[in-house]
């Protein structure tokens, strides 16, 4: 006899919300047949590629191209002057500036785009790169912030009027011809006055690093411009598709409807992959020009020194408490250098991002943010890395500052951190910069995660390892890092948050097929999350079809309804969020649907797991899979034939996913090499849709903020020379770096969200990096350590050991 199928197999065989479904995607990756741009292969297909300047700084006298052009297989080289007749020489940026497609006059980075010569393959472009002849006239190079602002060197002549007048920024007034913008969050007067008359006042300055996410596959695009039917067809490494589709008709005046975006298959973004660069507009106008495909592909080198940077933010600080340990106020001063042109990817009404998320996790009464961006001679970009808009930084500045308070009251930091948690009760809660944490409960998480480790055990270990060391019996110091981070995903509603004009809503669109199997359509694009696994998720549960039903497809503007795209981890508090309300309305219609075959009133039946039941009557029932055939199958009066919806998504908030981080590090005081002896993770995103895709996600963002700790560093030399454009100078870590991570939960839903989801993707770095920089500081604290700057790689570590006389 054949057992009976219990609901609860029901529920099992849909694969929905909180299922560990292991990843569709994954059958291609693993087998090396994802599709990536570079995989792309079209029939006469050419390929561009850069000529890049060697100086950070440098006017540029003459380009003779006419050897390059004598190269076999060399077509045509496009410079400035080419571009300008067409209004292409320059480019909008997201943040409101303008930059250079290719050099006019100048150049301002190394690496910058000076020529773009197209070719028939890889090997002759490279061969005509290097016969394009410029005659450069080396400028003043500036790398530092500071002295840019002090600076007699103009390195933005076009934004400077002509009797040396300033014209307002894209985010106001300038105060220096290389200052880009000033912005302010929070009260100034009535912070300076608390913490001038506070019991305790701790301050520090401190640098958060440039860096970059080096992702595997670097950024591209293929250009196909089918000039019979008018049609512009342009793959690439896009996280934003669809706006990439507006920005490319608004620069080039081809209409909306006659460009298709398509993001294919994209080895990783991080951030990286946002914004737009020179590479598309030229592989664009190559192929016009030419009337063939064109394909821009970066190597590494271009990747790294010249694409989307992260952070950079010189930050000054101040915190004040009672003697009892209660902040009561907090100011932040950054310095946030953006290279030659502001080109981060912020909501415009956010030039430094949500920096002002920096009152982190604590009821701080009164604050006060100033950011004063700053043009230098280095790339620009300023978006990426696992944190779009700057929240990396804002967390890793606070859980500093609390660190550094600590020392200063002579109080343990987890006390500390405890009693000035925004309490459970008092979510929803306005943080005095502005925000509305949606909700939160940060003392469970905190004294789950103490537990974990055993916290006061590890205490006791560690001031027995100081005696040990003072003792001579050890060269070993033992540091605990702690953090606790609050993020904000999820941007945005659309009444303040925008990219370029365009409301940062998302978007699904759900067909039902007439056998009950379905695909859905999203504005967000997967660059390795594995949403074709999880939106299936959240629509089993929500329609009662199984997740290996339902195909998810992103990426494609012909197909898919518009969004703005993956980043921030807005996906599924955005995206997530229209899933689920475009399954409730295909759910409301497959309700008319059934009552009328079970020949009953809507109102008396009612869903369960996959199927429609009549009320009081378990045994009459229609599944979602008959209902789906009888949507095309059946005249149903008053009803349309089909199963279809579409939903744009305008979330009324944000979502403010947060965690609990501990990690136990050993430092060899004389080499300055770190031992991850144990990272704990405790995560709170909310519902969780996929507990395994979330655990590697965590793995995934610890493992970058493990980097960005402890090497990890785009670095400059006085020259503006990058000194770490290769994997030989970029610190990586492998398998070998990286420690065991012990992950864990707690689950506090989102009140607005459909189904209570918060991000995950960002947290673990977000959090990840003041943990291992907190450790390492911990380790020296015993020994009169305040604060070091990141990176904190074997050298800077052994410095930090040699200057507090441990080597003596
Ligand atoms: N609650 C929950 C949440 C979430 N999830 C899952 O998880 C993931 C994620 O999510 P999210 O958080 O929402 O996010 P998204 O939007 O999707 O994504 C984004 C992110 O993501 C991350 N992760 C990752 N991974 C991979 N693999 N790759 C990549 O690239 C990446 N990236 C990174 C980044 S950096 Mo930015 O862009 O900087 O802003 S941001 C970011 C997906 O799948 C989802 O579904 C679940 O399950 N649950
Ligand atoms: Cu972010």
């Amino acid at each position: 006899m054949k057992d009976e199928v219990t609901r609860e197999d029901r529920v099992a065989n849909l694969k929905g919300m909180g299922c560990s479904r292991k990843r569709v995607e994954d059958a291609r990756f693993t087998q090396g047949k994802g599709n990536y741009v570079d995989d792309i292969k079209l029939d006469g297909m050419l390929f561009g590629d850069f000529v890049r300047s060697p100086y950070a700084h440098a006017r540029i006298k003459s380009i003779d191209t006419a050897a390059a052009l004598e190269v076999p297989g060399v077509l045509a080289v496009l410079t400035a002057a080419d571009l300008e007749p067409l209004g292409l020489h320059w480019m909008p940026t997201l943040a409101g500036d303008k930059q250079m497609v290719l050099a006019d006059g100048k150049v301002l980075f190394q690496g910058q785009e000076v020529a773009f010569v197209v070719a028939e393959d890889r090997y002759a472009a490279a061969d005509g790169i290097e016969l394009v002849e410029v005659e450069y006239e080396e400028l003043p190079v500036i790398v530092d912030p500071f002295e840019s602002l002090k600076s007699d060197v103009v390195l933005r002549e076009d934004l400077v009027g002509k009797n040396g007048a300033l014209p307002d920024g894209a985010h106001g007034p300038r105060k220096h011809h290389n200052h880009i913008f000033t912005w302010e969050a929070g009260n100034k007067a009535p912070t300076e006055e608390v913490i001038a008359n506070a019991d305790v006042v701790a301050e520090e300055s401190m640098y958060y690093h440039r860096t970059h996410p080096c992702p595997l596959e670097t950024c591209g695009c293929v250009a196909s411009m089918d000039k019979v039917n008018g049609k512009l067809t342009l793959w690439g490494t896009f996280q934003a598709p669809h706006a990439i589709r507006t920005v490319v008709s608004l620069i080039s005046g081809i209409e909306e409807h006659n460009i298709r975006v398509i993001s294919p298959d994209i080895g990783g973004g991080f951030g990286n992959k946002v914004g737009a660069y020179p590479g598309y507009v030229c592989s664009v106008v190559a192929s016009i020009v030419t009337g063939k495909p064109v394909k821009w592909i970066e190597d590494r080198m271009d990747n790294l020194m010249t694409t989307a940077f992260a952070r950079d933010y010189h930050m000054t600080g101040k915190i004040s408490a009672t003697k009892e340990g209660k902040i009561t106020g907090l100011q932040c001063h950054v310095t946030a250098d953006h290279g030659g042109f502001d080109a981060c990817a912020d909501p415009t009404k956010f030039p430094a991002g949500f920096m002002n998320i920096c009152t982190g996790s604590y009821d701080i009464p009164t604050a006060y943010l100033e950011v004063d961006g700053v043009y230098t001679n280095k790339a620009p970009g300023g978006v990426s890395y696992r944190c779009s808009f700057r929240v990396t930084e804002a967390v890793y500045f606070i859980e500093r500052m609390v660190e550094v308070l600590a020392i200063k009251l002579n109080m343990d930091a987890a006390e500390l951190r405890r009693i000035n948690f925004i309490k459970k009760e008092q979510f929803p809660y306005t943080a005095a910069l502005g925000w509305e944490y949606d909700s939160g409960d940060y003392h469970t998480a905190w004294d789950k995660a103490l537990k974990a480790v055993d916290y006061e055990g590890l205490r006791a270990e560690q001031a027995q390892r100081v005696e040990d060391f003072k003792a001579g019996k050890t060269r070993k110091l033992m540091g605990i890092g702690l953090s606790f981070f609050t993020e904000i995903v999820g941007a945005g509603p659309v009444k303040n948050c925008d990219i370029l004009g365009l409301g940062m809503f998302d978007s699904c669109e759900i067909r039902i097929h007439p056998t009950g199997s379905a695909i859905a359509r999203l504005g967000t694009i997967s660059q390795g999350q594995g949403h074709a696994t999880t939106f299936a998720q959240i629509l089993a549960s929500e329609i009662g079809l199984p997740a290996d039903s339902i195909t998810i497809e992103e990426g494609d503007t012909d197909t898919a309804p518009y969004g703005l795209g993956t980043y921030g981890s807005r996906s599924t508090p955005v995206a997530g969020a229209a899933t689920a309300m475009a399954g409730r309305k295909i759910r409301a219609k497959a309700q008319m649907i059934a009552a009328y075959l079970l020949e009953v009133h809507d109102n008396d039946v009612e869903f369960d797991v996959d199927r429609f039941v009549v009320k009081g009557a378990p045994e009459k029932f229609k599944t979602m899979k008959e209902i789906a055939f009888a949507a095309y199958n059946q005249a149903i009066p008053s009803l349309e034939p089909g199963l279809e919806a579409v939903s744009y998504y305008d979330p009324p908030n944000m979502t403010y996913p947060f965690g609990a981080y501990v990690c136990v590090m050993d430092i060899d005081v004389d080499t300055g090499v770190p031992e991850i002896r144990r990272f704990y993770a405790l995560d709170d995103c909310g519902t969780r849709i996929n507990p395994m895709i979330i655990e590697g996600q965590v793995h995934g963002g610890l493992t970058e903020a493990l980097a960005v700790a402890l090497g990890q560093e785009i670095a400059y030399d006085d020259m503006g020379n990058v000194k770490t454009g290769t994997l030989m100078d970029f610190f990586l870590p492998t398998a070998w770096e990286v420690p065991n991570y012990e992950t864990d939960f707690t689950v506090t839903p989102s009140p607005h969200h459909p189904i209570g989801a918060k991000g995950v993707g960002e947290s673990p770095h977000v959090g990840g990096v003041p943990c291992f920089s907190n450790a390492v500081q911990d380790a020296f604290r015993p020994f009169g350590n305040t604060h070091t700057n990141m990176p904190h790689d074997h050298w800077r570590i052994w410095r930090t050991a040699n200057e507090l006389g441990l080597h003596d």
